[in-house]
């Protein structure tokens, strides 16, 4: 069984095992730090300490591919805390999470690999100007080098239509992108039906970079069906064979600390404590890596002493660097934001509810998986979706709507007193992404097919609203940060999401699937006017789909960046941030399979200057 595998223990050392000073010390190990780890131990040259708070678990919650969520199920794996409540959401607080263990999120999540368009890396490195190598084209090398690609079988190939092209992958990476060996067969006439609206592209592969509606593989080991993530793709067995390579779990990175302006090292205390009493402090030679994700690595940098002086004044932590930029410019997908539909003619058999209350149907997926790991449950979370422009989804309303982006005061909607290099980063992002509303390139929408007789989910993936993170003035070390995503209060926001409703209703009622007589539930009703669904939407809409990024941006200083193109945080010297938290805005498309190719950069970035 999975949870039976071979894992040796051995590679995790002990606090007593500590040596006084690594090479690098990496803060955090999840999906970015355990990449990075990896690469940066693999010549020997170089010795490394990960710190993780989270523990090593191996529980067959984590390992489980079936339905995709049953990591995120097991609290045991997460860190939750409440939000700030959102003003524009009736003063609801939402509950965010991320992965607590050796992996990070990587370990909980929903396993779909997906990459965002060619614009939006070339968006990131037009902050810096046209020879920025954070680029498409600087980044496709690094997604071949993350991915370990294996196609779908030929028989679901001819089955599903399904198009893909090896040549945007790769095949040496431990990390697997991996398809299930069935579908629900009502994806084929769902995929179908995008054909039927104008103006929707079918790409040659989900990693083409394009905007479309396509097929996309899964986060799974093909030969054993398991979660493939950052521990067993970079951590497993590794480790153990490289005795410069030191993981110490469960410990809580408190701080790092300086001599002037140059990170010397770190300050950690068992996960569980609640004082300083049992703090110790690790030291790094070369330098310190930020990886403890877009939640935390502003959290850790604030409580340094690195990050907006106002804030650090408030909760008595001594100013290293003034760096407004730390926890501003957060930033992540909303979803829960258009109303179901089920179809009440359907004729396609099984579907996911016989997974669910169909006995003879679970004992046969059951035996099949048993025998030979293939069936329903090598299928998680999707495996297709279409990620569409806002001129495809609002062909009235675009041009409009992108004019008045446009035409914004960037400072108009921002939190009052934002410092003006922020004001003047969000500015060049404003321009960057109203053309991208204008771009047949570049997905707004993305709907997520189920193959079930019940649809409607949908993502918001380039949300104009940017929140905060910022440690607790009163307690910044041992309370969890304050999250406010601010959501819905740039206006555009809920112009671009009034015009999903009825883009989802036109999927459904006006395509191929109207034969299905679908019947739409929840949201506002079919009949409700633009200020019902608003209230509906401020009522239902979650903030976060769990792609949070942008609060240690890699963007100009003068523009409220944290670090630079090297990854180094300014105004400092032998500190780097290589988390979620360094993209500066959200890709069109999930998170995972970029955070592995940006961190698989950063390891050559380091390397470049070791
Ligand atoms: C529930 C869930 C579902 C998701 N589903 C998908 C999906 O289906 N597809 C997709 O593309 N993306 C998905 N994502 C997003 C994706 O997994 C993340 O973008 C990515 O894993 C983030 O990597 P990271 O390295 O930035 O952070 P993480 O992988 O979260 O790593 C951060 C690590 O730092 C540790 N840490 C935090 N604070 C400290 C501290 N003080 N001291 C020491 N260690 C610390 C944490 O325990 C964690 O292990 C999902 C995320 C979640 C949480």
């Amino acid at each position: 069984s999975p949870t039976a595998r071979s894992i040796t223990h051995s590679t995790l050392v002990t606090r007593d095992d500590l040596l006084p000073e690594y090479d690098y010390v990496i803060v955090g190990g999840g999906t970015s730090g355990l990449t990075v780890a990896d690469r940066l131990t693999e010549s020997g040259k170089y010795t490394v300490l990960v710190l993780e708070r989270g523990a090593f678990q191996n529980s067959s919650s984590v390992w489980t591919v079936a339905g995709g969520i049953s990591a995120f199920l097991d609290p045991n794996l997460l860190f939750t805390f409440q939000s700030a409540p959102q003003e524009g959401l009736n003063n609801r607080s939402i509950t965010v999470m991320n992965g607590l263990l050796l992996g990070g999120s990587s370990g909980v999540n929903a396993m779909q690999v997906l990459r965002g368009q060619q614009e939006d890396y070339d968006r990131w490195g037009s902050y810096f100007g046209k020879k920025s190598k954070w680029s498409w084209d600087g980044l496709l090398p690094y997604f071949r080098k993350a991915w370990n690609f294996h196609p779908p079988t030929p028989e679901l190939v001819s089955q599903f239509d399904i198009k893909y092209d090896s040549r945007y992958w790769g095949s040496t990476s431990n990390v697997h992108a991996s398809f299930p060996t069935f579908l629900w067969p009502a994806l084929k006439m769902e995929m179908a039906a995008f054909g039927d609206i104008p103006g929707v592209k079918y790409p040659s592969d989900s990693g083409s970079g394009d905007a479309g509606a396509y097929w996309h593989p899964t986060s799974f080991n093909p030969t054993t069906v398991t979660r493939s993530f950052a521990r067993p793709g970079h951590w497993d067995g590794i480790a153990a064979a490289r005795p410069n390579y030191h993981t110490l779990t469960e410990q809580r990175v408190l701080k790092v600390t300086f001599h002037g302006k140059r990170a010397k090292g770190v300050v950690f205390v068992p996960a569980d404590a609640t004082d300083q009493s049992q703090a110790r402090t690790v030291k790094a030679k070369k330098e310190i890596i930020m990886a403890a994700g877009t939640h935390h690595t502003p959290q850790i940098l604030q409580a340094s002493g690195v990050g907006p002086k106002k804030i650090l004044a408030e909760a008595g932590v001594p100013l290293v660097v003034d760096l407004p930029g730390v926890g501003s410019n957060f930033q992540d997908q909303p979803f829960n934001i258009v109303p179901q539909f089920n179809y009440t003619s359907f004729p396609f058999h099984p579907d996911t509810s016989d997974l669910a209350t169909n006995q003879t149907f679970i004992a046969e997926a059951a035996a099949k998986f048993a025998a030979n790991r293939t069936g329903p449950l090598s299928v998680a979370a999707a495996n297709c979706a279409a990620w569409l422009p806002l001129r495809v989804i609002a062909p009235q309303a675009w041009r409009d709507i992108a004019a008045r982006y446009e035409a914004q005061d960037p400072a108009a909607y921002l939190p009052s007193g934002t410092d003006r290099a922020i004001v003047a980063g969000y500015r060049a992002q404003q321009k960057a992404l109203a053309r991208a509303m204008r771009s047949k390139g570049s997905a707004t929408y993305n709907l997520i097919l189920g193959g079930a007789s019940s649809n409607g989910a949908a993502v918001y993936l380039h949300p104009c609203s940017r929140g905060t993170v910022h440690i607790n003035r009163a307690d910044p070390f041992f309370s969890p940060p304050e999250v406010d995503y601010r959501a819905l209060s740039n206006p555009i926001d809920v112009d671009v999401l009034l015009e999903f409703t009825p883009f989802t209703r036109r999927y459904f009622t006006e395509t191929r699937l109207k034969s299905l007589n679908p019947v739409e539930l929840g949201g506002a009703g079919a009949n409700a006017t633009r200020d019902q669904v608003e209230a509906w939407l401020r009522g239902a809409l979650i903030p976060s789909s769990f792609h949070p990024v942008g609060t240690a941006a890699m963007m100009p200083r003068h523009l409220g960046g944290v670090v630079d193109e090297k990854l180094l945080v300014y105004g400092v010297k032998g500190l780097s941030v290589v988390d979620a938290s360094m993209i500066p805005d959200l890709p069109g498309s999930y998170t995972q399979q970029t955070v592995y190719a940006m961190a698989e950069k950063a390891a050559d970035v380091i390397k470049v200057r070791a």
